[in-house]
């Protein structure tokens, strides 16, 4: 990974917040991810994580939440996310791109796999229709797919869901973004494929000089495959480090979510120690 400090950043977020009724999910956020970047937001369940994350994709459903923004910029470019009631969010920001955990809410179930990889081909090349067919199929055979001229005439509802997540990548990708966000892209495979996808969904975005923002509760994939950690609490960023220095992360909710992390010595307890057991410790610890 590339010296990128001194780069103007991909993402700039500054005083975020989103709310859903009485229920302040995202609290003051602030965050940078600079041009290549793969940077992870980390935290166990409901702890606003994916608000966050669709917020700044403006994929957050408006009628349910409100956003509070002070800055949101992409390459330097405002993003208007903010209120309540606003006008319909366009789907797609130019520059970003979005992976769900279940690839189906985001692929038309009516239009071949085809129809919509080349439609996204089309619009970010300018290409002739021959030229994003032959573009289609590359990118079909760069995330794995082995047939893709049957892919390319399937419907997602014909795929399995490993096959389905790997279309995604490539209709997520093949549009060149800046930014990728991924929101537990690999929740949904069995534990063997995730790794697999997670690694190659890293290396195809290295390669088209893409950053990555990472939506993910698994401390372990942060420490593998990022290079910078964003940690949530309640609602809160607690902290916000290196990958490579999380065994010297100060905040104890962070120790708390190293803590859980199974490994071979861990395997030998009885019991695995959990969030909950963890944070009593902690939170008795500090009264
Ligand atoms: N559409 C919604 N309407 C009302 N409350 C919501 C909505 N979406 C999320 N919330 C609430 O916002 C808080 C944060 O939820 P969010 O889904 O952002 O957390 P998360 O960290 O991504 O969790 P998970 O890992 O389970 O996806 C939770 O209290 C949740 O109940």
């Amino acid at each position: 990974m590339p010296d990128t400090t001194d780069t103007a950043p991909v993402l700039r977020v500054r005083d975020l917040s989103v709310t859903y009724g009485t229920n302040v999910a995202v609290k003051h956020a602030n965050l940078e991810v600079r041009p290549g970047e793969r940077v992870a937001i980390v935290g166990e369940s409901g702890s606003g994580k994916t608000s966050l994350g669709n917020a700044i994709a403006g994929f957050l459903d408006l009628d349910a939440g409100r956003v509070d923004v002070d800055t949101l910029e992409l390459q330097g470019t405002a993003l208007d996310r903010s209120g309540r009631g606003a006008p319909r969010i366009p789907r797609r920001t130019p520059g970003l791109s979005m992976i769900f955990q279940d690839a189906m809410s985001s692929l038309d179930p009516v239009w071949t796999i085809g129809s919509q990889l080349t439609a996204v081909l089309r619009e970010t090349e300018n290409v002739s229709r021959a030229q994003a067919k032959k573009d289609a199929l590359e990118w079909l055979r760069r995330v794995g797919i082995t047939d893709p001229e049957r892919v390319m005439h399937a419907k997602p509802g014909e795929l399995s869901g490993g096959m389905r997540q790997r279309v995604m990548m490539a209709i997520a990708l093949s549009s060149k973004p800046a930014l990728l966000i991924a929101d537990e892209p690999t929740s949904a495979l069995d534990a063997s494929l995730a790794v697999g996808a997670m690694k190659l969904m890293v290396e195809l975005a290295e390669r088209e000089g893409t950053a990555v923002l990472m939506i993910t509760h698994d401390i372990e994939l942060c420490r593998k495959f990022t290079d910078f950690v964003i940690v949530m609490y309640h609602g809160e960023i607690v902290e916000q480090i290196s990958s490579s220095e999380l065994s010297n992360a100060k905040d104890p909710y962070t120790r708390g979510l190293l803590e859980c992390v199974p490994t071979l010595a861990s395997a030998r307890l009885d019991e695995l120690p959990t969030l909950e057991s963890v944070r009593a410790r902690l939170e008795g610890t500090a009264a």
